[in-house]
């Protein structure tokens, strides 16, 4: 009976699997159907309600406020959802769209088809502006930037009487030669088809992605050569062209536009459709306008309730599904994008042939990295004194020293992640830049001690980010898919399969980078460091936590990457693993190199013995792991034996 029963559960979990399977199979043409549907019902909206209804005109405009607002709310999206740029102007900008049109058709009498770039153009300088101004702020303080910005700009519509009409705004503002309400409609929907291609493209290019590198680590991203700065103005500045075109919109859709449009209470309608569509997401902000506007009009009659009823829906729906209907869906067995690892996920043996380093700049015999005379003190810790090292091109050079000993303040100070107190940097022969990504950009990279993955990007974007730098191809060319663009994107997509098929990592592209274990994700990191195809790679501790099978092929890729031109730093506390694969090393202590040669040598050195493999019993301390190190080790693998094998996609 028992046997029975298993079977017949045995029996229920594959009639699922094999229903799910066939689900995967047909989702494709699922979803193009209700797509295409949904487009087509769109498209006939305005016969349809004149065949059911005498007020379609009103309808028709309802659909064109919503389609405005839905633009309005994707641009917010590319902002918050994708750059992590929380923006309390995005009402301020829809109003400069709004006064650029309006006033260009009232005061200079311009056409309005001249108003619509004109209102981008406005919002996009504004938004410029505002980046600017915040160059260093985070999350919080940029978002109060915004707000203070939205504030300046109502205060400006108020007070610059000749341009904006003062108090009263501008009334009678045309819509593009005189259109009707049916024509307008669907030039409403040509902008916002216009705005979910762009947000399209630009999440599925280097723009996008070096915009989320930031958005989750700007430091990582600055180690890979991706400057934060650059990538927030490109995003929030177009961000804002795509809110100045909705208030372009906006100023035809309603014939005026006052300072009151720029409000910040106006925006809770966008918020509230953001979130419950699915922030970070390319269809949440339709989806999630289309149920905004549906709450709205539904209790348009109960004007005194109308913002509490949209407060009640935001509040239970961040209970219930806080990651909007997009992402919940993408969260259930149904919706997910991805499926099962395949069972083959060793990392390979064979290093691709695409891994290389960047061609050298400097003359031959010049050391790739050089530091002299490094000085560098926390209060009264002195962390590096009077630190030189020369790492040269075709090199494996280990760094190692008891805990403390300065070895991560020097990879800081080499990197510009710390300014020296003394002492110079060169690469190449030449003095580094002073800042991280610039180092970067010259073809230093690094890898953390801790795993710094994009966490909440898939595990190709996170690899597909390191090649940023190496990119030729522009956010225009990205926006508008040229065949440039497309031939470079085929070209780092197949390498970066390659680079994950020799990680082990096949078959899991679209994960979310916080599904992997440690292991894997100390893999993914070493090899999104190697796609940016650096001249240098330094190496804090990569082969913490790794498997016995990934130490090895972390030792044939650094094998490989030696014999093909690279220069190496490692810093490793697996002495076994260093003195393997090791040209050089380097050995400090308390802030001061105290040996220095090959690793015969600095085995044999009685100060290295003395101060960090030991002296009793040389050739067993060599072998020996540290014992913090392995308690790190052990720790880990505890943790990995606990992971759960489901895996998640990426937002
Ligand atoms: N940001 C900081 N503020 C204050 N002290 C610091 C800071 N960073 C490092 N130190 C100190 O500088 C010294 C060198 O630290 P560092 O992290 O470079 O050593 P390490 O050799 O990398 O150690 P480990 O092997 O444990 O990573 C230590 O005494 C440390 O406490």
């Amino acid at each position: 009976m028992a046997e029975h029963s298993t079977t017949r559960r045995r029996l229920g979990i594959r009639t699922n699997a094999a229903a799910l399977a066939n689900w995967y199979r047909i989702r494709p043409y699922a979803t193009g159907v209700l797509a295409a549907a949904g487009i087509a019902l769109l498209l006939a909206w305005p016969d349809i309600i004149a065949f059911y209804s005498w007020q379609s005109t009103y309808y028709v405009k309802l659909f064109t406020a919503a389609a405005v607002s839905a633009t309005l709310v994707v641009s917010l999206n590319l902002s918050m959802g994708y750059g992590g740029l929380m923006s309390m102007m995005h009402t301020g900008l829809l109003a400069v769209g709004a006064y650029a049109t309006g006033s260009a058709a009232v005061k200079a009498g311009w056409s309005p088809w001249l108003g619509i770039p004109l209102s981008a153009a406005a919002a996009a300088a504004v938004a410029a502006v505002v980046v600017l101004a915040s160059s260093r702020a985070a999350t919080l303080y940029f978002g109060m930037i915004t707000l203070a910005a939205d504030l300046l700009l109502i205060e400006a519509a108020q007070s610059w009487d000749p341009v904006t009409g003062g108090v009263n705004g501008l009334t009678d503002i045309p819509a593009p030669s005189a259109m009707s309400t049916d024509a307008f409609y669907y030039l409403a929907l040509g902008v916002l088809a216009l705005a979910c291609v762009v947000q399209r493209n630009l999440v599925r290019s280097g723009t996008g992605r070096a915009a989320m590198a930031v958005r989750e680590s700007p430091e990582t991203a600055a180690a890979l050569g991706i400057r934060p700065w650059t990538a927030k103005l490109r995003i929030f500045t177009l961000s804002g062209a795509l809110a100045g075109l909705a208030g372009g919109l906006y100023a035809s859709a309603n014939t005026y536009v006052s300072p009151g449009t720029g409000a910040l209470d106006n925006g809770l309608v966008l918020f509230v459709g953001l979130m419950i569509g699915g922030i970070g997401t390319l269809t949440g902000p339709v989806l999630g306008v289309a149920t905004a506007t549906a709450i709205d009009y539904y209790t348009r009659d109960q004007g005194h309730y109308r913002t509490l009823v949209l407060g009640v829906v935001l509040l239970i729906a961040m209970i219930v599904m806080p990651r909007g209907i997009v992402g919940t869906w993408r969260a259930t067995p149904l919706g997910r994008r991805v499926t099962a690892p395949p069972p083959d996920s060793v990392p390979r043996a064979a290093v691709p042939e695409s891994i290389r380093a960047a061609a050298a700049s400097a003359e031959p015999g010049v050391p790739a990295l050089r530091a002299a005379g490094l000085h560098k003190s926390f209060g009264n810790v002195v962390a590096l004194d009077e630190v030189g090292i020369t790492v040269a091109a075709g090199r494996i050079h280990a760094l190692i020293g008891p805990n403390g000993s300065g070895k991560s303040t020097l990879i800081d100070c080499l990197t510009r992640f710390h300014r020296p107190d003394a002492g110079q940097v060169f690469v190449d022969g030449q003095p580094a830049p002073s800042g991280p990504a610039a180092v970067g950009r010259r073809g230093v990279t690094r890898v953390f001690q801790v795993p710094h993955l994009f966490e909440d990007v898939s595990v190709l974007d996170n690899v597909l980010t390191g090649m940023r730098g190496r990119e030729r191809q522009t956010w225009l060319t990205a926006l508008l898919r040229t065949p440039g663009f497309r031939d470079e994107d085929r070209t780092q997509r197949a390498e970066a399969g390659e680079l994950l098929a020799f990680a082990g990592l096949a078959g899991r592209e679209e994960w979310s980078a916080d599904a992997l274990s440690h292991g894997q994700k100390r893999l993914l990191e070493v090899v999104r460091a190697v796609a940016a195809r650096p001249r240098v790679l330094i190496l804090d501790e990569p082969a913490t936590g790794l498997t016995d099978a990934e130490v090895e092929a972390l030792g044939g890729l650094l094998r490989a990457l030696r014999d093909r031109g690279l220069a190496l730093l490692l810093v490793e506390h697996n002495v076994a693993f260093v003195m393997d694969v090791c040209d050089v090393v380097t050995v400090l202590d308390a802030g001061r190199v105290i040996a220095e040669g090959t690793p015969e040598e600095v085995r044999a050195d009685p100060a290295v013995l003395a101060a960090y493999l030991g002296a009793a019993d040389s050739q067993a301390a060599v072998s020996a792991e540290p014992r913090q190190a392995r308690e790190a080790r052990e720790a880990t693998r505890a943790t990995e034996a606990r992971e759960p094998t489901e895996p998640a996609e990426a937002p």
